[in-house]
C-alpha cells in the first residue's frame, strides 16, 4: 500500500463552480419571487446548483444516510449515558428499524448504510448488511493511551475514502453523514478543543441522553487529559486521529475529504461529524464548501467547530441522538430548495410581455371628444 499523503487532498479538492453559482443567482433574479424571499432556501438552492455544476439545479433523488460506527474505550470512565461497548446494540436497532433515524429514513425513503469501524462486539451478532471495515474492537482509552496505532488510523481513514468512492460511483447525489458510537462525543470534544485551542470545559457537553453533573465532570477531566496527549501531534492530522480520535472518526474524516474530491455534497449531523469536518478542513481548506451543517444540536463543541469552518447550521431542533437523525431532518428542506430553484417560473422578459392594454380611457379621451365633435 502506498503511503498516505494527506497533502494531496489540498490539490484534489476544488471549490464548487463559482460561475455556476452566479448563473444560479442570475436565474433566481429572473424568477417570480424576489431573491431572498425564500430565505435560507435561496442559499441552499444556489449552493446545491454550484455543487452539482448545474443550472437549473437537479432534484436530489438518490440521497443516502451513511453512518460510521465504533465503540470508544473512554466510555469505561462513565462519560456517556450509555453502557461502554453498547454501540453494536445501537447498530442492530438502527437496522431493525427501531431508532429515530430508522423511522425518519423510512418516512423519507432514504437507504441507511452502516460501516463497522471499531465496534466492541462479536461481528457474528451484527446484521448481515453492516459494511465490515473494523480495524479493532473498540478504540483505545484516549485519556491514557492512543485511540489507534498510526497504521490503524491510516487503514480507517482509507476505509472512509473507499466508502465515499463507492457512494459517488453508485450515483448517490447527497449523503447525510452520521455516527453510531458510545463515547464518541468525548473524542470529538478533544479534537475540537485541540484544533481551536480552547479548554476542555468549553467543549464539554451533556451528550445525547444528558449525563448528570458528576459524569460531566468526568467527561471534562477525560477531555483535559486527552488534550495533553493531543498537543504534541496537532500538526499531523492522522497522528491526531490516532492519538485522540478513533477508527470511526478517522474513517469519517477520510469520507468527508474524498466526498469533496468527488464533488458529492455531504450533510453534517452533530458534534462528532463536525469534529471530523474540522480535522478534514485542516487537511484541505476548501473542503467545507461541499458540506452543509444541518443543525445546531446544542453541543458547545459542535458550535465551536462549525463557527471555525464558517458553516451556518440550517435548523435548531434539539435532536442530539446522533446516528444521522438530525442531519436527515434537513433533507426535505434541501429537496424543497432544489424544487423551488428549478421549478418556480421566470418573470416574462420585457420583449415577451403581452401588449399593454391602452391607457384607461377617461370620459374626455380623444375618441370620445372626436365623436362628440362630429355630432
Ligand atoms: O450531536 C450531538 O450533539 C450529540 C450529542 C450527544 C450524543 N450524540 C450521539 O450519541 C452517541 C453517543 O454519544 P456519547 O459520547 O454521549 O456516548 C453518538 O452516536 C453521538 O453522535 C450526539
Ligand atoms: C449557502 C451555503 C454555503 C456553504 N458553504 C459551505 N457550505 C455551505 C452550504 C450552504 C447551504
Amino acid at each position: 500500500m502506498s503511503s498516505l499523503n494527506l497533502d494531496d487532498f489540498t490539490d484534489l479538492i476544488e471549490r464548487p463552480d463559482g460561475g455556476v453559482r452566479r448563473d444560479a443567482e442570475a436565474r433566481r433574479e429572473r424568477q417570480i419571487v424576489p431573491p431572498g424571499a425564500l430565505g435560507r432556501l435561496d442559499d441552499l438552492g444556489e449552493w446545491l446548483a454550484a455543487a452539482q455544476s448545474a443550472v437549473p439545479v437537479r432534484p436530489v433523488e438518490r440521497p443516502r444516510v451513511v453512518l460510521f460506527a465504533g465503540d470508544h474505550g473512554v466510555a469505561e470512565l462513565g462519560v456517556s449515558a450509555r453502557p461502554a461497548g453498547g454501540a453494536g446494540e445501537l447498530v442492530r436497532e438502527v437496522l431493525e428499524g427501531g431508532r429515530p433515524v430508522s423511522v425518519l429514513a423510512r418516512r423519507l425513503g432514504v437507504p441507511v448504510r452502516i460501516v463497522d469501524m471499531a465496534l466492541d462486539c462479536d461481528p457474528e451478532t451484527l446484521p448481515e448488511d453492516v459494511v465490515r471495515h473494523r480495524v479493532r474492537r473498540g478504540s483505545g482509552r484516549i485519556d491514557v493511551e492512543d485511540a489507534l496505532t498510526l497504521e490503524e488510523a491510516e487503514t480507517a481513514f482509507r476505509a472512509g475514502v473507499a466508502v465515499a468512492d463507492e457512494e459517488a460511483d453508485s450515483g448517490t447525489d447527497l449523503v447525510v453523514l452520521g455516527d453510531v458510537s458510545v463515547g464518541g462525543t468525548t473524542a470529538a470534544g478533544v479534537l475540537v478543543a485541540a484544533l481551536c485551542g480552547v479548554d476542555a470545559s468549553v467543549v464539554t457537553g451533556r451528550g445525547g441522553l444528558a449525563i448528570d453533573d458528576l459524569a460531566w465532570m468526568r467527561k471534562c477531566a477525560a477531555i483535559r487529559d486527552a488534550l495533553r496527549r493531543a498537543r504534541p501531534v496537532l500538526g499531523d492530522q492522522l497522528r491526531l486521529l490516532a492519538a485522540v480520535g478513533g477508527a470511526d472518526l478517522a474513517a469519517m474524516t477520510g469520507f468527508l475529504l474524498q466526498s469533496a474530491v468527488r464533488k458529492l455534497p455531504v450533510v453534517l449531523d452533530g458534534v462528532v461529524t463536525a469534529a471530523c469536518a474540522l480535522v478534514a478542513q485542516r487537511i484541505a481548506f476548501r473542503a467545507p464548501d461541499w458540506w452543509l451543517a444541518a443543525h445546531d444540536s446544542g453541543e458547545p463543541g459542535q458550535a465551536k467547530a462549525l463557527d471555525r469552518m464558517a458553516l451556518e447550521p440550517l435548523l435548531t431542533h434539539g435532536v442530539t441522538v446522533g446516528e444521522g437523525a438530525g442531519g436527515l431532518l434537513a433533507l426535505p428542506l434541501v429537496q424543497a430548495a432544489a424544487a423551488l430553484a428549478a421549478e418556480l417560473p421566470e418573470k416574462p422578459k420585457e420583449s415577451e410581455k403581452p401588449e399593454e392594454p391602452e391607457e384607461p380611457v377617461g370620459p374626455v379621451g380623444p375618441e370620445v371628444s372626436e365623436a362628440a365633435a362630429e355630432q
